[in-house]
């Protein structure tokens, strides 16, 4: 039987996992994991955090025993600790200290991402937090449980910051969000769309300090304040969301890397080295917006390029369609979604790049309920029209329109295209005359 080896099984790994034992019984699968739960849903966070949830039971989607169920060997608690690509051979220590040499025909690394630690004083204090694993999160429950923790500082207003921020919001601390960029989201909004977002979070209470850098992290034992380059802020607990790198140590001295030091994989998910593949947080995605190699941690990139990979695998050609980065978040009920690239990154990328914006209500005026505002902003190449990413913004679920934007970028969908696309209208949903129709037909 022709031995795959999977070191990982958060998203990416699991992902590869089930498609090669639900579609292929003639291989021997053996995975390693470094951590004692797999397939944690980290979107669950701050729903948990914030009490939204009230158990983290059902972050989880999958387990050892259905692997096991399905005919693989899989090693918890087991560090993979090198490759030798050369023999193929993969080489784990469990945390027994049981040793184990596993030969492979094919690798499958899905070793994930870390989160990116500031290198300043103070991040040993206790109640100093990373966010990144079930565990972090429990201790950050318990912690609020056990000990008197008022101000929470949020380091990082990304993704994890914004939605942890709410969090500790919603269960009654004081929380100060700091970003060294002049804005929230600026990874994935332009201004227009993060000063929203930036006025949710302020009229909800939370303190903003923009454009700050963290210089150190003060206290006796426990973390008591943040000094930035221009303010000092009182803390019981400091969350660092900062951003992830990819976790590239077993390949990097073997594999080509990307410049962010993630596997650089071709549209087989295959590294620079064949029968290996890199998938999830620690590879590379082809970036359909900018029609380049590109890198993007994101749950969703790491599920599809499982799949792909799993079938190349296993014999099966089958080339990843690329990604476009879409994403979304829901602050006290106000949505975001996002997906390709923002009129600012666009410009700073070299594209002669515009913006056709709209503001409308979802539904006809003479419909009195549930009739909330949406912004939409398309954002396309002015030379070729290309559209290269979409923003919208509304209390209403928009969460199914930038679906269309996503596959406008894949299929390179010029914005001339889209203005006359076939949009229903029916008053219960929208109007005649819709925001994507009247979006698309401001452009220059
Ligand atoms: C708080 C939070 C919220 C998020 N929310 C969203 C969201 O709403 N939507 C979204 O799309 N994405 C979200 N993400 C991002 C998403 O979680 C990641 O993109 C995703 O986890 C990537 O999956 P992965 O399997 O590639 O990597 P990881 O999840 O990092 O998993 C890597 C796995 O490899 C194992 N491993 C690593 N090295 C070794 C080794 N040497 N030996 C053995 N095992 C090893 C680790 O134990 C781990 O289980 C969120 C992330 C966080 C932290
Ligand atoms: N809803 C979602 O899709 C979702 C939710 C959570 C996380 N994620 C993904 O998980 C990954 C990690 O999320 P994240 O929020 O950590 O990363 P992120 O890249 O979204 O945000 C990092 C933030 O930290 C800021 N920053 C960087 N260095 C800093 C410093 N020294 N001081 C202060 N601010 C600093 C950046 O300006 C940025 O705003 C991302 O890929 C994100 O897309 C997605």
């Amino acid at each position: 039987m022709e031995r795959i080896v999977v070191i990982g099984a958060n998203h990416a790994g699991t992902a590869a996992i089930n498609t090669i034992l639900d579609n292929y019984k003639d291989k021997e699968v053996t995975i390693f994991d470094s951590n004692n739960n797999i397939s944690f849903l980290g979107c669950g966070m701050a729903l948990w955090i914030g009490n939204q949830i009230t158990s983290p039971d059902g972050l989880f989607y999958c387990s050892k025993e259905i692997f096991e169920q399905k005919g693989a060997k899989v090693y918890l608690e087991t560090i993979v600790y090198h490759v030798d690509f050369e023999k193929k051979v993969v080489f784990a220590t469990g945390k027994d200290g049981q040793s184990y040499q596993q030969p492979y025909d094919k690798l499958i690394i899905a070793s994930g991402s870390l989160p990116i630690s500031p290198n300043i004083e103070g991040t040993d204090l206790a109640n100093v937090q990373f966010v990144k694993l079930y565990q972090n999160a429990k201790e950050v429950i318990e912690k609020l449980h056990q000990s008197m923790i008022r101000n929470v500082v949020v380091v990082g207003a990304g993704y994890i910051g914004v939605e942890l921020a709410e969090a500790f919001n919603r269960i009654g601390k004081k929380v100060t969000l700091i970003d060294n960029m002049s804005t929230c989201l600026s990874g994935y909004y332009d201004r227009e769309f993060t000063d929203i977002m930036s006025k949710n979070l302020e009229s909800h209470g939370i303190k903003l300090a923009y454009e700050e850098t963290v210089t150190s992290l003060k206290g006796n034992g426990k973390v008591e304040k943040v000094v930035t380059d221009k303010n000092e802020y009182a803390a019981d607990m400091v969350v660092l969301g900062i951003g992830f790198k990819p976790n590239s140590q077993l390949g990097k001295d073997n594999l080509k890397l990307f410049k962010n030091g993630a596997y650089l994989v071709d549209r087989h998910q295959q590294t620079s080295i064949p029968d290996v593949y890199a998938i999830g947080d620690c590879a590379t995605v082809f970036d359909n917006s900018i029609q380049a190699t590109n890198y993007i941690a994101l749950a969703t990139n790491a599920v599809r390029s499982g799949i792909v990979a799993a079938h190349n695998a296993c014999g099966t050609p089958l080339e990843s369609i690329g990604v476009q980065g879409s994403n979304g978040i829901c602050i006290w009920n106000l949505k975001m979604v996002s997906t390709g690239i923002s009129l600012e990154k666009a410009k700073k990328l070299g594209y002669d790049a515009a913006a056709a914006d709209y503001e409308d209500t979802q539904k006809p005026a003479f419909i009195q309920h549930d009739n909330y505002k949406v912004k939409i902003r398309i954002v396309y190449d002015k030379k070729t029209r290309i559209v290269l990413g979409a923003q919208m913004c509304s209390e209403y679920d928009i969460s199914m329109a930038i679906h269309m934007f996503s596959l406008a970028i894949q299929e390179q969908v010029t914005i001339d295209r889209l203005k006359l696309t076939d949009i229903f209208f029916l008053p219960h949903f929208n109007k005649p005359y819709n925001y994507f129709t009247m979006a698309a037909l401001q452009a220059e």
